[in-house]
């Protein structure tokens, strides 16, 4: 007997209004396990609302989330505390996931290129190495569904070169990731583009592409 697998990510009928402002006008997106989607839209359209909304950091009017394993969420701002150190915050979260060890924190830390602030407060790092951090701490726990919104903000050319490879390899080895972007030339690397217009998603297909096996 076949048995589907379950998404590893399903929002149904978003709604959310910010006073009469209504943003989210019945949202759905099913991502499933190894697939790549970008959500994009005009500026205030709504898609880091929805990605809050499925982070469960802003409670909606209606609809619902479903998510199969555990989560990595990379918001637009970094939330880090100014005074604590790279390394603070990188053993701090690792606690908070129960990790035993800092392995892939280390891994992380080389690959984005930040080694040399690991004892700087993040209160002094630069914009761009803030957001290494955050990025960092979305990915700690290896997570199964990765919610990122606009991560490569600030990153010069190389580390947004080495970002796409990090996604490319998560997207390997089958983890489920949304994307918020406004880079359209980079439409080719997703499996999915989800177009958020009148606070719907609607699916867009990416050039020549296999027929995707998920649907917004
Ligand atoms: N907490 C809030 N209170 C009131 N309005 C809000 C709040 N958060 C977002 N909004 C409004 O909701 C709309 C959607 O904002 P959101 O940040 O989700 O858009 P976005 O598509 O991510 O924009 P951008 O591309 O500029 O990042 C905007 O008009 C914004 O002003």
């Amino acid at each position: 007997m076949t048995v589907r697998p379950q998404h590893a990510l399903t929002a149904r009928d978003i709604h959310k209004a910010f006073g009469k402002h209504r943003v989210l006008r019945g949202a759905d997106l099913t991502v499933e396990p190894g697939q790549l989607v970008a959500v994009v839209g005009e500026n205030g359209s709504g898609k880091s609302t929805l990605l809050k909304a499925i982070a469960g950091t802003l409670a909606v009017d209606r609809g619902e989330v479903g998510l199969r394993g555990e989560l990595g969420y990379c918001p637009q701002d970094p939330v880090l505390n100014s005074n604590l150190t790279v390394d603070q915050h990188l053993h701090y979260f690792a606690a908070a996931h129960r990790l035993t060890g800092l392995e892939r924190a280390d891994e992380l830390v080389q690959l984005l290129g930040y080694e040399k602030y690991r004892t700087t407060a993040a209160g002094d790092l630069s914009g761009g190495t803030r957001q290494k951090l955050n990025l960092t701490l979305a990915l700690l726990h290896d997570p199964d569904v990765l919610l990122l919104d606009e991560p490569y903000q600030g990153f010069d050319w190389e580390t947004y070169l080495r970002f796409w490879d990090l996604v490319e390899d998560l997207h390997q080895r089958d983890k489920a990731i949304v994307v918020i972007t406004h880079l359209v030339f980079e439409q080719e690397r997703f499996d999915l583009l989800a177009d958020l217009v009148d606070g719907r998603l609607t699916p867009r297909s990416s050039q020549e592409k296999e027929p995707s096996h998920a649907s917004a």
